[in-house]
């Protein structure tokens, strides 16, 4: 027999507490959508008394969705509850979420109310709603810093009021995992007819436990309902995170023995969605659904998931709706995952001399840009200082000076024939400054016949390649550099160009 655990997302309720995460209906409804072909159990879609707005969302939502039921939140009292009830009139299942708070502090310094009062407008707002719809769940706000005693009597008669779900919230974030779900545990053995209820966890994140405590309150409390929400948006600091929860429920089925019907494959999408339409963006190091939560940058976690991925990864990341897992190449990656990658790229190297070169090239554009992409490495392999031959001129270093109001100066560093030579000029700008110098020592006396730049990846942190087309007596060459500097692309390119003559007219001599 399966234990099933419910997962009840509240992203488009609490997650809408989040200041500036406010959604409009079609956003809402959007998201709503996505939520559904992520098959949750429970959408709660808005706080229905809150506003005619609200309203209209949690009807909209209410006659859109199908295969999860949709619920609002209202206060225990008559007038938010017959809203409630009023907008989910269309669900194909509906539930009514009825909440007040139980803590001495809650009740004495906010509702101004005493335990006798909360405890009868408790069983009052239950049966009032119980008159209007089957489904209805009842939260103890601050439920977690409430008298444990206090707390199982009104447990217990608003079950007797026919609430199907007890929510034991951890409104402001203070339990710590073992406490929390040992209070559970406490709280339904105190309560006689608990066994008629599913218990329900929700958890806030301001100690960053709302994770930890909602799984503890599964496993040490017995509860079988989650209150969470996508990319743990919510109240302050947040709530629990469903991706979270649901992959640790997934991942560690050994430990908690329970299914949960949400399909995983859709969380990443949901989560970008909810991201892009509230405008929170995702932190790269987010288990589960940020950037780099399958990504590998150093050498030896590279190799050991390129032999066998789960020396390195605990879950898919295709489960999760990314398309893969990725390598990202930078100044930690190894020769294994260089290779690897140049062999994705269809890059064929003749010699294991050649792929040492280039990987040698790659180490040293990585000490100066964080990340490499593929582009830099089509350009890299492509770049004509890669093969091992002695070329005539190649490229040392290069300073440059320019102003706004002077005209640019520039040296440069080259080898001729493995001699170090300086060249140095003013120009234009700093590009025609440095082939300037250059040509200062050549003398080659080619016309250039184009030059144009291109950034070959997505950023300004990416690599430049420079095309320089040269033309001498009636021969024309093309020269190509790459380098995260322009300039210095420039002149790679332009020397590049020089040995591409300079080979010709050597063969021509020979020839001739
Ligand atoms: C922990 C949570 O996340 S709870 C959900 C929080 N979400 C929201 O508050 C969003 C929606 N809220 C709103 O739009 C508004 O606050 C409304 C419409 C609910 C109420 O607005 P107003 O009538 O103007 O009241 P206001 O917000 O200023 O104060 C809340 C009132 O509700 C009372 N109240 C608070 N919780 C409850 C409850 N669970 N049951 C009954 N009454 C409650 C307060 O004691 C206070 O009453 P008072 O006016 O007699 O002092
Ligand atoms: C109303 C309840 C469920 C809540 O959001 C909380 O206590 O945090």
């Amino acid at each position: 027999m399966t234990d099933k655990l419910i997962i009840f997302d509240t992203t488009l309720r609490d997650g809408e507490q989040s200041p500036g995460a406010s959604m409009t209906k079609d956003e809402k409804l959007r998201i709503a959508r996505q939520l559904e072909r992520l098959k949750v159990d429970v959408i709660e879609a808005g706080f229905a008394a809150s506003s005619n707005g609200d309203f209209d969302c949690v009807q909209a939502i209410a006659n859109a969705i199908k295969d999860s039921t949709i619920c609002s939140l209202s206060r225990a009292n008559d007038r938010d509850i017959a809203r409630a009830a009023e907008a989910l009139k269309g669900a194909a299942s509906g539930r009514i979420h009825t909440f007040i708070a139980t803590s001495p502090l809650h009740m004495e310094k906010k509702l101004r109310m005493t335990p006798d009062e909360v405890f009868e407008q408790s069983k009052l707002a239950v049966r009032f709603a119980r008159n209007l719809m089957d489904d209805i769940e009842f939260s103890a706000e601050d439920g977690y810093r409430s008298d444990i005693d206090f707390l199982a009597r009104v447990c217990e008669a608003v079950i007797k009021e026919g609430a199907r779900t007890i929510n034991i919230p951890d409104t402001v974030g203070y339990a710590i995992p073992e406490l929390y779900g040992n209070f559970i545990k406490t709280l339904r053995e105190k309560v006689p007819n608990s066994d008629q209820a599913v218990w329900s966890v929700h958890c806030h994140n301001d100690l960053g436990m709302a994770v930890a405590n909602s799984l503890a309150g599964v496993k040490l409390g017995g509860a079988r309902q989650i209150e969470c929400t996508i990319n743990g948006l919510g109240e302050r600091a947040g709530n629990c995170s469903l991706e979270e929860v649901v992959m640790a429920i997934k991942t560690r089925r050994d430990y908690f023995g329970l299914d949960v019907g949400v399909d995983a494959s859709q969380i990443v999408q949901a989560s970008r969605m909810v991201s892009q339409t509230t405008g929170f963006v995702v932190q790269p190091n987010k288990a589960v659904v940020g950037a780099n939560a399958f990504a590998h940058a150093s050498g030896i976690h590279q190799d050991g998931v390129l032999k066998a991925r789960d020396t390195y990864e605990i879950m898919r990341a295709e489960d999760v709706g990314w398309s893969a897992n990725k390598i990202v190449l930078g100044k930690l990656s190894g020769r294994n995952a260089f290779k690897q990658r140049l062999q994705e790229l269809g890059v064929v190297l003749e010699s294991e001399g050649e792929i040492m070169a280039a990987f040698a090239k790659f180490k040293e554009l990585a000490d100066r840009k964080s990340e490499i992409f593929d582009e830099d490495i089509l350009a890299l392999v492509g770049d004509e200082s890669v093969a091992t031959e002695k070329e005539q001129y190649g490229f040392v270093s290069l300073s440059q000076r320019s102003e706004t109001g002077e005209r640019p100066e520039a040296e440069v560093v080259f080898t001729v024939g493995g001699q170090e030579v300086h060249g140095k000029s003013d120009g234009n700008g700093p590009v025609d400054a440095s082939l300037k110098a250059i040509e200062s020592h050549v003398k080659s006396g080619a016309e250039m016949v184009l030059y144009s730049v291109n950034a070959i990846s997505g950023s300004t942190e990416s690599q430049g390649e420079v095309t320089v087309r040269l033309q001498n007596s009636g021969r024309v060459v093309n020269g190509v550099g790459a380098d995260p500097d322009i300039v210095v692309a420039s002149a790679k390119a332009y020397l590049s160009a020089l040995n591409k003559l300079h080979s010709k007219a050597d063969r021509v001599a020979a020839q001739g």
